[in-house]
């Protein structure tokens, strides 16, 4: 049975208050046994948050990371630095880390390299742009993203690794991917792995879809046989909203 995930990424909103309030308000909420929930906070609130949520089924994962372990690297945040804190998941190869921070496959296939050797987990973010899906393009783009950011990684790895795929014309527009359409892109995410692989990896790993997934879409999406769960940008920021598309769970 795969994991059934729903991964929040607050990305660059919630200063220390805001974090503390929307986490006092996740923490009065029932959690669904069968569904593992998952808070992005920026850098600077992990600590605090995952002191809060110690003892609570909500983990707190990061948003980025470098690929060095350590070193001169102005501004910049490592792994050992992330589990030193309590953090044992990190989000890569988010579309907003590809496109404003010039994060490119090979840079993300070295980030997943320094995650995995420092015992984390990574959630790897891949999607096609609008053009590319004009264009047909799509299966090309992820197959291509997937292949050099992640299809290096021995067999063992793989149950380090969750998948979400995250087309870039769906985050923060509004617009959705159809349901039809996370679950062909789904399924071709979990053929490719498998012919790249083994079918039981395929068939193990979570797909998270991540693109203006809401409580009034959430459950259709998740409904699909491919689609493990999401991840969450703008929904997440508020608890009621985030409650109700790990509620809508419906499987
Ligand atoms: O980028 C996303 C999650 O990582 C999705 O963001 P939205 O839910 O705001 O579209």
């Amino acid at each position: 049975m795969r994991k059934k995930i729903v991964a929040g990424n607050w990305k660059m909103n919630n200063d220390l208050s805001q974090t503390q309030d929307l986490l006092a308000s996740l923490k009065t909420q029932v959690i669904p046994e069968d569904v593992s929930v998952m808070v992005g906070p920026s850098f600077t609130n992990l600590y605090q948050a995952f002191q809060s949520l110690k003892d609570h089924p909500i983990e707190v994962i990061a948003q980025n990371m470098h690929q060095s372990s350590e070193g001169a690297y102005t501004g910049e945040v490592s792994a050992p630095m992330l589990r030193s804190v309590g953090i044992t998941t990190v989000i890569l190869g988010h579309s907003e880390r590809r496109a404003y921070f010039n994060e490119n496959d090979a840079l993300l296939a070295e980030k997943v390299n320094t995650a995995l050797d420092n015992d984390m987990k990574v959630i790897f973010c891949f999607g096609e742009e609008l053009d590319e899906r004009k264009a047909n393009n799509h299966f090309n783009i992820v197959k291509s993203q997937l292949e050099k950011g992640l299809f290096h990684i021995s067999k063992e790895h793989w149950s380090n690794i969750v998948l979400a795929y995250e087309p870039v014309w769906a985050i923060g527009t509004g617009e959705t991917a159809s349901p039809e359409q996370a679950q062909e892109m789904h399924s071709f995410v979990r053929k490719t792995i498998a012919s790249e692989y083994t079918s039981q990896i395929a068939e193990n790993v979570s797909i998270l879809y991540g693109g203006s997934v809401k409580p009034n879409n959430a459950a259709e999406i998740f409904g699909k046989e491919d689609v493990d769960g999401g991840l969450i940008g703008g929904a997440a920021l508020d608890a009621q909203s985030f409650m109700a598309i790990v509620n809508g769970f419906g499987k």
